[in-house]
């Protein structure tokens, strides 16, 4: 197909600010690949196929856009916000924290988060509920204890410092990108956010400091981490942060604040955009009945009789439907909507002229809802990820694609393995009556503005 750039400029104001069905009726209308000005800077959006392949698989954009600056106060430049070489010894030391052995060692700490949150849930039986509420503080909890090896219990202790100023810090960096006001630096010291965001950072900052500094000491006493192993010769936990500890870049040991950015980092990246896509799941699971009854099946027939077995890896890889379930729901609703890239040079593509400090913004929400790859774009049917059709790789980007892709795939799908097949099988999940209907936000991370609603019945 003949790729081609709207010749029409839109204003912010007429497309980030609304919903993102907008930007795709505006892509209906204007073409695949459109210029927005956003805070007078030009932006290429894009869900064209061919286009979104030359980006994210080319080595020429591996540079973040400027709209993520508003992550660095809390997360300085980690793996998400840093570019070039920072980023790319970065990328080399973390990879092997997400090693599978690792990755397995975590199965434990999502089945005792996932029993707490079913305790929650238990008293909750029978009524509406916004999953996400109860999900996004499981989320945070796994993420403490596998990233920091810390027992946040933000399940049991919502009101506590830490719970509020990560919430108010993912409110800032969802609200503030859409004011042209706050978003300037000169005008942002003028809102009371800015004092707020100073507060919640400094809190969070010392927070992680105070972990590193008592692990550090920890790794003293014991001189270093030495048993890896259990006496089975499986990996035993090992936290992100102990990975970081260890670690040398160019024969030097990484600094406290190198660490804290990662550490933090992974707390933010690591439990927003999970939580959104276990409540997207079990949404759709509960307006799904036939879907939800197969998932079930599925479940009984690996763990048999014994409904209330806990969950081996070889388990998790015999969930094929649930994975089905999981890759739909993130194509329906990817927990980031939209990532954006920079060019450091002038690039030509396909004859066109893109000049050196272009911002490229990747609509994954677009491109996943295309009818050109998806026969009913709008329906939830998990089937469809069964037939291996040999869909385009690019047309499935959820988890972005190519050199900055999302390191944490793997556990994230483990995550949402353990906590949908503990809750398929402990409740039956019900729509509201009337039907919930979704509102999308356009954030950084993908959000329900009227809550995600449920309401549960407990299996026999
Ligand atoms: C359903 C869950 C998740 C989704 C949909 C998701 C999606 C994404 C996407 C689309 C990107 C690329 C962003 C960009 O280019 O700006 C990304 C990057 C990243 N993700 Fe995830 N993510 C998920 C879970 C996680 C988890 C659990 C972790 C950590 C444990 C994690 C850590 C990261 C990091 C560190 C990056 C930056 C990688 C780099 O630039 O090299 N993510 N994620």
């Amino acid at each position: 197909m003949q790729t081609s750039f709207s010749t029409e400029r839109f204003e912010i104001s007429e497309v980030v600010k609304t919903v993102l069905n907008d930007v795709k009726r505006l892509m209906e209308k204007h073409g695949k690949l459109i210029v927005v000005d956003i805070g007078f800077k030009p932006h290429i959006i894009c869900a064209d196929y061919d286009f979104t392949e030359f980006v994210l698989s080319s080595q020429s954009f591996l540079n973040k856009s400027g709209d993520y600056l508003y992550l660095t106060n809390w997360l300085g430049t980690g793996l998400l916000t840093s570019d070039g070489s920072k980023w790319k010894k970065r990328r080399r030391l973390t990879t092997p924290a997400f090693h599978f052995s690792i990755l397995e060692s975590f199965i434990p700490s999502f089945e005792k988060n996932s029993d707490i949150l079913l305790q929650k849930l238990d008293n909750l039986v029978g009524q509406e509920i916004d999953i996400y509420r109860y999900v996004t503080l499981f989320a945070l909890d796994v993420i403490a204890e596998t990233a920091m090896a810390v027992e946040l219990r933000a399940q049991d202790f919502e009101d506590s410092d830490y719970v509020q100023h990560v919430k108010t810090m993912c409110r800032i960096i969802q609200d503030r990108p859409l004011s042209i006001f706050k978003s300037n630096d000169l005008f942002y010291p003028l809102f009371p956010d800015y004092y707020i965001e100073r507060r919640a950072v400094k809190y969070l900052h010392n927070v992680t400091y105070n972990v590193i500094d008592s692990r550090m000491a920890a790794q003293k006493d014991t001189h270093g981490f030495r048993e890896e192993y259990d006496e089975l010769g499986k990996k035993k936990r090992m936290p992100f942060l102990d990975i970081l500890l260890q670690s040398e870049i160019d024969g030097k040991s990484l600094s406290r604040d190198d660490i804290r950015e990662e550490v933090d980092t992974f707390m933010f990246e690591g439990h927003d955009t999970t939580a959104s896509a276990i409540s997207f799941a079990l949404f759709l699971l509960s307006n799904h009945q036939d879907v939800q009854e197969r998932a079930l099946e599925e479940q009984k027939l690996i763990f048999e009789d014994d409904l209330h077995q806990t969950i081996s890896f070889e388990d998790l890889h015999e969930m094929k439907y649930l994975e089905c379930v999981i890759k739909e729901t993130l194509r329906l609703y990817p927990s980031v909507a939209a990532y954006a890239r920079r060019t450091t040079n002038e690039i030509i593509y396909k004859g066109h002229v893109i000049p050196r400090g272009i911002n490229i913004a990747i609509f994954a929400y677009g491109i996943l809802r295309d009818p050109e790859f998806y026969e009913n774009p709008d329906n939830f049917d998990p089937g469809r990820f069964e037939l291996n059709d040999g869909k385009k790789p690019y047309a499935y980007i959820p988890f972005s694609a190519g050199p900055r892709n999302c390191i944490g795939q793997k556990f994230a799908i483990l995550e949402m393995k353990v906590i949908l097949s503990k809750v398929l099988r402990r409740f039956q999940l019900l729509p509201t009556s009337p039907l919930h209907q979704i509102i999308l936000s356009a954030e950084a991370v993908l959000k329900s503005k009227n809550g995600i609603k449920l309401k549960l019945v407990m299996r026999k």
